[in-house]
């Protein structure tokens, strides 16, 4: 979020409270995670679906945990804000932790892209903006040099096999893109760059243009891992293609 937020100079478009919101949201957004999604969540009943009513359980109990912290004395940096700004906060930390819930990836890209034609920095009916930034930053570890993003993406599907292992052996409805038996890294990557990453990163180019290379990047990348799945000669690529592929890559 911190080099999103340069990247953009979002510094010099949005208020200071709104930038501090995103920060502190896009840090403690997955606070307590148990590593087992929403969908584990309310298929095993599990306490935090009981507690939060099967409405994005993880992403409630996330928040949770973030104002649970901030509220002890030793971690409260909230504490010197007004009760104004604090309201402020509160609200909008909640709004973009919320965010997260992947079910709801839809509903908020499509606000957004309402909001983009007429797009204003400075008008409070546009700050579905601060929700992107925080989802953006956390699912875009593929936008990263491959030699960051690699260790944290097979970690991601460490986590994925372990709960449909689980729900296998739990008797559970087995998450189709978690199966080991079904998805390989670059089937996986395909289809989150292609049909997740590529459509957010499309909308938020036509507010900041600089994003355009990282775009270009998402298209080299799934197109190299699509080749990757078919097993396609070296020598498929054109020399511009592969010559940005490189500059990511090393
Ligand atoms: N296949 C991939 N899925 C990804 C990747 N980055 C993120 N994700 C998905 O998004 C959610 C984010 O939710 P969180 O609560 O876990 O933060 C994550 O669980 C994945 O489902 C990716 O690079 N590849
Ligand atoms: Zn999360």
């Amino acid at each position: 979020m911190y080099g999103l937020i340069w990247l953009t100079d979002l510094r010099n478009k949005l208020e200071r409270i709104d930038l501090f919101i995103m920060l502190t949201s896009a840090l403690c957004h997955d606070l307590d995670h148990p590593g087992y999604n929403n969908v584990y969540q309310i298929n095993a009943q599990t306490d935090l679906a009981l507690r939060y009513n099967d409405i994005s359980p993880l992403e409630n109990h996330h928040c949770a945990i973030a104002f649970g912290i901030l509220s002890k004395p030793e971690c409260n940096i909230l504490k010197n804000l007004s009760s104004e700004q604090y309201k402020q906060v509160r609200g909008g930390m909640i709004k973009c932790i919320l965010a997260t819930d992947m079910a709801r990836h839809n509903e908020i890209l499509n606000k957004f892209k309402v909001t983009l034609p007429v797009f204003d920095f400075k008008n409070k009916e546009h700050k579905e903006l601060m929700k992107i930034m925080v989802k953006v930053s956390d699912i875009s570890n593929e936008a990263r040099p491959m030699a960051v993003a690699e260790p944290w993406l097979d970690c991601l599907l460490q986590e994925f096999f372990n709960q449909s292992d689980t729900e296998k052996l739990k008797g559970l409805p087995v998450t189709p893109f978690m199966d080991r038996d079904k998805v390989s890294k670059p089937s996986s990557q395909t289809n989150f760059i292609r049909f997740v990453l590529l459509p957010l990163f499309t909308e938020l180019t036509k507010l900041f243009p600089c994003l355009e290379v990282h775009l270009q990047f998402f298209h080299c990348t799934s197109n190299v891992l699509y080749l990757h799945l078919r097993k396609s000669e070296k020598g498929y690529f054109t020399k511009k293609f592969k010559k940005l592929a490189d500059s990511f890559l090393s």
